[in-house]
């Protein structure tokens, strides 16, 4: 049987409690070089143990909490710290194999001497975890459920995707993929929440989810099993070609637009919408995330007055339309194109955010302009750079989901424009985190949606 220890999404010292103690040092060093570390930007001051579960010896499933140093600024009130979910191995010696994955060597306690590695790496890891989701059931807090109306072969080969992620994938045999979460929030995750409502819903543009795990104590999400379309390109992917080959994308982007808006309207017949809406206190919020954004960007502050005209004009106009769940994160990455058809992915929202926003009520227009801004991210790439490549996909995108909803996005200007405003802040502060080199592609963005109005 697992042996498990668990404790409360309070923190408590790992030196205290556990044999783990020694990891508190290594794990501080070793976090913030992650790319799916969140709190890049403040230094980490402590790492405390939330619950930990030994899938098999040597094997150890562990939250932890990564506190940072207390907000910075007056009214500063975002959380001091994350909760992210490790796999740790535990060996003598390291097989070359798992170099990349090492964490390094406890220096004390029960595990000295010892190699701490990331296990996501471990195929033998990897395969248990597969074994779990075969065979539902609970391991202390964890707790290991499926559908059981879809069959999961045994022993399918593990391969961990090394793309730039905000969290880590396994994919089985080319015909699962299990997205286990790195930064844990408690509640339902929408990438598990969203998916399986609209498969209930029979919506075939998304993979339906057919195993997941959960932690209970208490209950938040901690990974998703997909079946894998195997053979697909993700529209990023799809669109860098087109441009080095010098093609045009605008049949891809209008599929994409109708795609789209299949997806929105499934989302609308699936949760409760507010047909209520008022622009004011989005515009207002959207105002308070620029504000943060410039301090946080310093970069940005040149064009605060600009960037503020397009939420001013956005509010004054008052009543808004409908809103309703949304996809909250959609660009060319999310989207798969396989047998020439587009499949959507990663319901999860901008990464950042709180999960109950993410999983709030919102204008669908802020898809579409995450969609339109990533166009213009692809033309971007290229030198020189191609504004009339980036146009023509944006409008075909627009049309394509004019003629699946209904509504023209285009109608609208001045709410398109302050949520691809909204967007390009958003960016900003993403890539100054996460990829600084990338900065200057939504730095862009911003000084023409400043200065000449979108
Ligand atoms: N069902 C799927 N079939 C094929 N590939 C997938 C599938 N789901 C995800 N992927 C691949 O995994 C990558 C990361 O998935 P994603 O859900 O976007 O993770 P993250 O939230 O970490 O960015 C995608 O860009 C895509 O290449
Ligand atoms: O990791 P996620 O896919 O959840 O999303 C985060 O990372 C994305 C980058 O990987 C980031 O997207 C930005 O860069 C893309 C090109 O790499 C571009 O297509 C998007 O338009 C642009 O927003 C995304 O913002 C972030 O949430």
């Amino acid at each position: 049987m697992a042996k498990t220890e668990t404790v409360s999404l309070r923190p408590r010292g790992l030196d205290s409690i556990h044999p783990m103690a020694s990891l508190s040092g290594l794990l501080r060093e070793w976090l913030p070089r992650q790319r799916w570390f969140a709190g890049k930007d403040r230094p980490v001051t402590d790492v405390t143990l939330l619950s930990m579960t030994e899938l098999y010896p040597g094997c150890l499933h562990v939250l932890v909490h990564a506190e940072h140093a207390r907000p910075r600024t007056p009214g500063d009130t975002s959380p001091s710290g994350d909760c992210y979910q490790l796999l740790l191995g535990v060996r003598e010696h390291l097989p070359p194999r798992l170099a990349g994955a090492f964490i390094g060597r406890a220096e004390d306690g029960p595990l000295a001497g010892l190699a701490v590695y990331d296990a996501f790496h471990d195929p033998r890891s990897a395969a248990l975890l597969l074994e779990r989701l075969r065979h539902p059931g609970t391991a202390g807090p964890l707790a290991f459920e499926r559908d059981p109306s879809v069959p999961l072969p045994a022993a399918l080969a593990p391969r961990l995707l090394d793309a730039e992620q905000s969290n880590s994938s396994i994919v089985y045999g080319d015909a699962f993929i299990l997205k286990v979460f790195r930064r844990i929030q408690p509640g339902v995750n929408p990438d598990l929440e969203v998916p399986s409502a609209l498969a209930r819903q029979g919506c075939a543009r998304v993979p339906a989810p057919v195993a997941w795990i959960r932690t209970t104590r208490p209950d938040a999400t901690l990974g998703v099993l997909q079946p894998f379309l195997p053979g697909a390109s993700d529209g990023w992917t799809l669109a860098l070609r087109a441009l080095a080959e010098g093609r045009d994308f605008t049949a891809e982007s209008y599929e994409l637009g109708q795609a789209t808006a299949e997806v929105h309207l499934a989302l609308a017949t699936s949760f409760p919408t507010d047909p209520r809406s008022e622009n004011g206190p989005v515009a207002a919020a959207m105002a308070e995330r620029l504000t943060a954004a410039a301090h946080c960007v310093p970069a940005l502050q040149p064009y605060v007055p600009g960037l503020r005209t397009a939420f001013d004009t956005f509010g004054a106009c008052g009543a808004g339309r409908t809103v309703q769940r949304i996809h909250g994160d959609l660009h060319l990455g999310q989207v798969l194109r396989a047998d020439r058809e587009w499949f959507v992915i990663d319901f999860e929202g901008e990464p950042s955010r709180p999960l109950a926003e993410r999983r709030s009520v919102q204008s669908p227009v802020r898809d579409v302009a995450g969609m339109l801004r990533s166009f213009d991210y692809a033309a971007r790439t290229r030198q020189p750079w191609h504004p009339e490549w980036a146009d023509r996909c944006r409008d075909a995108y627009c049309a394509g989901y004019a003629d699946g909803a209904g509504s023209d996005p285009r109608a609208e200007p001045q709410l398109l424009r302050a949520y691809e405003t909204d967007r390009a802040v958003y960016e900003v502060v993403y890539e100054a985190r996460h990829r600084p080199d990338w900065l200057p592609v939504p730095m862009a963005a911003i000084r023409r949606l400043a200065t000449r109005g979108g």
